[in-house]
């Protein structure tokens, strides 16, 4: 399993500086929403120009203009570019299509599905590279997890490589390779870690099983 930051609600310079501590150990590092919403593009162009090596998530979520929208990601150095799973299936091949003529990778997000089980098998007929569960920072209060639609989708799921993100932590990320995930994703967990690179290493330690 390949572990992804999420970096939510930081500015450019500082995501810059996290990654510099642990561009050799993390397996993919997502922009996230709020700095793209913040900043545009540029803040994953900023990205990849300083780490080529590294690869470099753009969590656009797109809604619409799915050709459009993913172009101006994998333009701006994007080697995965995100779509919500709930856009209508032209928008999601249409996001598709602009990141596989690029060389590049789509990733549908499930957030807010009624049925994950159906959608995954629709998004996964439809050649999408990663399905990914996801209970959104807003109701991660409420007590929801995104463990239980991990295990539904990855049942069903045969082509798409499958991620889960949403309050995942150390003691849970043993919990989200068990139930067959391709992708960990951990923000705050992370992000809010007072050490990020030990806290990174702990992570793939218990990922690559030489901890629990
Ligand atoms: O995409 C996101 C929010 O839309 C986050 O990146 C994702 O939920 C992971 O963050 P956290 O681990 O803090 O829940």
């Amino acid at each position: 399993m390949k572990l992804q930051i999420a970096l939510d609600l930081v500015d450019v310079d500082t995501a810059l500086a996290m990654v510099e501590k642990i561009a050799d150990i993390i397996d993919i590092v997502e922009v996230g929403t709020p700095m793209i919403v913040k900043d545009g593009v540029a803040a994953v162009r900023a990205m990849k120009e300083r780490f080529p090596q590294v690869t470099v998530l753009a969590d656009v979520k797109i809604a619409d203009g799915g050709f459009i929208e993913s172009g101006y990601a994998v333009d701006a150095g994007a080697d995965i570019v995100t779509v919500l799973a709930i856009a209508s299936d032209p928008t999601i091949q249409g996001a598709r299509d602009a990141a596989h003529q690029a060389g590049k990778e789509i990733y549908v997000d499930m957030l807010s599905v009624p049925d994950v089980v159906a959608r995954a098998k629709e998004l996964d007929a439809m050649g999408v590279d990663y399905i990914g569960v996801h209970t959104a920072s807003d109701v991660q209060s409420l007590g929801r997890t995104p463990y239980e639609e991990l295990e539904q989708i990855a049942k069903v799921v045969k082509n798409a490589k499958v991620a889960a993100a949403g309050g995942i932590n150390l003691d849970t990320i043993g919990k989200v390779k068990a139930l067959g995930a391709d992708v960990g994703i951990v923000g705050s967990a992370l992000t809010k870690a007072p050490d990020l690179r030990r806290a990174v290493e702990s992570y793939q330690a218990v990922i690559k099983g030489e901890t629990k």
